[in-house]
């Protein structure tokens, strides 16, 4: 799974869980991105500063943040696998994602080709399960989408195949808690008994 993680919340952590265990994987990977080619650079903390973050929220022996993005100098999602792929031969991959990285899918470079590269899991998650299954992505590759109950063996099918998984949600955003902090910094600033509203 790849991501920003600025920062890493729980979030990132139930949706790797869920992976782990549904997925039936032996590692989930989390790709802190170098820079997200479609999220604005202003606001972004500083690549050491979101892979230590992830590290401390990952606490999990077979969750595994990586800087291999930045290693491999890659910052599109399709050549980021390609290169994985590369370097891993006798590995067997699964892009990890949640709803909302779905229902914009079809923004990202190389879209069609990131699902014929390696079989995708989409993970629900809260009020993004519409758009994502409605979502251009979604509609293209209906055909090779499979029941939920082939989760367990995705790893080993041959791509295109994904599938969307109707999971236990989680509540957490790094907007929503870039935006608390904001407030909070905004409140310190302001005397006692105005730290909200006017
Ligand atoms: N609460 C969650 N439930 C399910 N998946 C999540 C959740 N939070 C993040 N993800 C997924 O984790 C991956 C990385 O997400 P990212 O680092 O962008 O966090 P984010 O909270 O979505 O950040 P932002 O709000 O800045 O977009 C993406 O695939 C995203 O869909
Ligand atoms: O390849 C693309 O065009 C592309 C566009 C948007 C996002 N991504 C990747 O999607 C992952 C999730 O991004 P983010 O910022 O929503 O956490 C992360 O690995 C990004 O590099 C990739």
């Amino acid at each position: 799974m790849g991501g920003s993680f600025n920062p890493a919340h729980d979030g990132h952590r139930h949706l790797a869980l869920l992976a782990l265990h549904q997925l039936g994987l032996d590692e989930v990977w989390w790709l802190v991105a170098p820079q997200n080619p479609l999220k604005p650079n202003d606001g972004m903390a500083p690549f050491a500063q979101r892979l230590a973050g992830a590290r401390q929220v990952a606490r999990h022996p077979r969750l595994k943040p990586s800087d291999i993005e930045a290693r491999l100098g890659t910052r599109y999602t399709a050549d980021t696998l390609r290169a994985l792929q590369r370097r891993f031969p006798t590995r067997r991959f699964v892009w990890i994602m949640g709803a909302d990285c779905l229902a914009e899918f079809a923004r990202w470079k190389d879209w069609r080709n990131i699902f014929r590269i390696m079989p995708v899991a989409v993970f629900d998650r809260p009020s993004y399960s519409l758009r994502a299954l409605w979502s251009l992505a979604a509609r293209r590759f209906a055909r090779v989408r499979l029941k939920s109950g082939s989760a367990r063996g995705l790893a080993h099918r041959q791509s295109p195949a994904w599938v969307f998984l109707h999971t236990r949600l989680h509540p957490a955003s790094a907007t929503q808690i870039r935006g608390d902090a904001n407030q909070d910094r905004h409140s310190a600033g302001k005397p006692l008994g105005q730290e909200s509203g006017g």
